[in-house]
């Protein structure tokens, strides 16, 4: 695992700005060096802003949006279509301005789907549509994801990984169903820590003061079960991608001045 970098910007959108400069250099790198890239979606607010600084920029069209791989960390278990789902959000932000491959943008299932109103059984589909999806050289069952972006809660939670719950104990499985979140709604579908953790690259996105104490507990020497962003790492790259509300409270030395 690899040890957190930080770095800060000025505010939320260039924040966005910055994060999406940065996503569609990555795609088009390991498009370049593999002929296809893969990249873990989150939902919340600084996921859709980045998608939505992506929609905006004309750097997208150097992206092959055909040989793009889309999976989602987390979901929110709602009807198809709900607007507080977080596949719906993505979709309204970028994905349905740009030409994805259909067979390639694999969403988490929805309440209404084929497993039904059963988020067991739908965290079980996932975690095999991630298994067939393996390639010679990945480990755990789950694709060697180029960039899996992680959103970061007020509570330090990533993905649908709340503070002491269940899933953050998850050492076995890939995908779970997390019941009783604290943040609505209470179903939700989630990556485990050994899924996120497969990723070769973590980038984990907070901005606006209200995550300021999470960002400094968080990278401050908490625990995972207790904050669950302190266990979110790549096996090349964890990136801590902030503005300078978020910042607030980390001490100087854990990020360069000159970035922010
Ligand atoms: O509910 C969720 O929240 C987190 C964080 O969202 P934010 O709006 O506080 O940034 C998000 O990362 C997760 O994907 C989502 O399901």
């Amino acid at each position: 695992m690899t040890a957190p970098q930080v770095v800060v910007h000025r505010d939320k959108d260039l924040m966005a700005k910055a994060a999406a400069a940065r996503l569609i250099t990555k795609v088009v790198d390991a498009q370049a060096a593999t002929g296809s890239a893969s990249v873990v979606l989150t939902g919340g607010r600084n996921g859709n802003a980045l998608l939505a600084a992506i929609a905006e920029s004309p750097a997208r069209d150097a992206i092959d949006w055909s040989r793009l791989d889309l999976w989602w960390g987390d979901e929110r278990f709602l009807p198809e279509g709900d607007p507080e789902r977080n596949h719906t959000q993505a979709r309204a932000a970028l994905l349905d301005s740009v030409p994805l491959d259909p067979a390639r943008v694999r969403p988490m299932p929805a309440s209404d789907g084929p497993e039904g109103n059963d988020p067991e059984a739908a965290a079980e589909a996932y975690s095999e549509e991630l298994a067939k999806a393996t390639r010679p050289g990945d480990h755990g069952g789950v694709p060697s994801f180029d960039v899996l972006l992680l959103g970061v809660g007020p509570d330090t939670h990533v993905a649908s990984l709340f503070p002491e719950h269940p899933a953050v104990r998850e050492v076995e499985r890939t995908v779970v169903a997390v019941r009783g979140a604290p943040k609505p709604p209470p179903t939700r579908i989630s990556l485990t820590f050994p899924a996120i953790r497969s990723a070769r690259e973590v980038w984990l996105l907070a901005a606006g003061e209200d995550k300021a104490d999470a960002v400094a507990i968080a990278l401050g020497g908490a625990g995972e079960i207790q904050a669950p962003a302190a266990g979110a790492r790549g096996t090349s790259r964890t990136l801590w991608l902030l503005d300078r509300s978020a910042a607030a409270n980390l001490p100087p030395q854990l990020y360069p001045p000159a970035s922010a």
